[in-house]
């Protein structure tokens, strides 16, 4: 059977696969070490549950750490997945070769001028990660690191705010939690 919704089936999955692959090595840094496949998938039904429909938002919601956490390039997402998808990953993707307060710095500001389908991947992923913090704490990590990061994610889901009020109201909930000022 080939029909549209086929097609966008297809396509999804697809973007699974891909990351699945690209993945493979990789873990989480709870102590459990999960596997960071997870975490796209995770982050892409989450926008689901925010009732987000649109395909390439959820296409790039799996592909969104690749290009920044495995060898994958740009080129080769716009090759696999089309200029639409791949734009919205260059979007939320981090220059590594940048030092780590740059990089933060930049997240707050990129995130202000993205897209609104960008900014939907935005506040997934800090959603996603904020509720890992939430519930466990990262092997290494300090309390203060922690809570450190909780007021810097505040900063990039402000420049984000307006375009989903699930996702916001969700993360709203864990600012009030930690005690950060939205
Ligand atoms: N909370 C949490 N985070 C984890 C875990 N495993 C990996 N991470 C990743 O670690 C990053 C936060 O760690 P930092 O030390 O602040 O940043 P860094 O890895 O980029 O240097 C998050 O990336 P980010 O830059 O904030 O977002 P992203 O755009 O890379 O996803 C998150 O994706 C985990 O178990 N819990
Ligand atoms: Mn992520």
């Amino acid at each position: 059977m080939t029909d549209v919704s086929g097609e966008i089936l297809a396509s999804v999955i697809k973007c699974v696969n891909f990351a699945a692959l690209k993945h493979k090595d990789q873990r989480r840094k709870d102590p459990e070490k999960t596997p960071y496949i997870n975490h796209p998938i995770g982050v892409a039904y989450l926008l689901v549950e925010g009732g987000v429909r649109d395909v390439d938002v959820i296409q790039a919601a799996l592909l969104h750490d690749t290009v920044e956490d495995t060898d994958t390039t740009n080129e080769e997402l716009v090759q696999e997945f089309g200029p639409e998808v791949a734009g919205i990953v260059a979007e939320v993707t981090d220059d590594k070769n940048l030092d780590k307060q740059e990089r933060k710095r930049l997240q707050i500001v990129h995130a202000a001028e993205a897209s609104p389908k960008a900014k939907l991947v935005k506040l997934a992923d800090k959603l996603y990660n904020l509720r890992d913090l939430d519930r466990t704490t990262p092997s290494g990590w300090t309390q203060e690191r922690v809570q450190e990061y909780f007021h810097w994610a505040s900063q990039v889901v402000a420049g984000c705010r307006g375009n989903n009020s699930f996702l916001e109201g969700e993360l709203d909930k864990l600012f009030i939690k930690w005690n950060v000022s939205v």
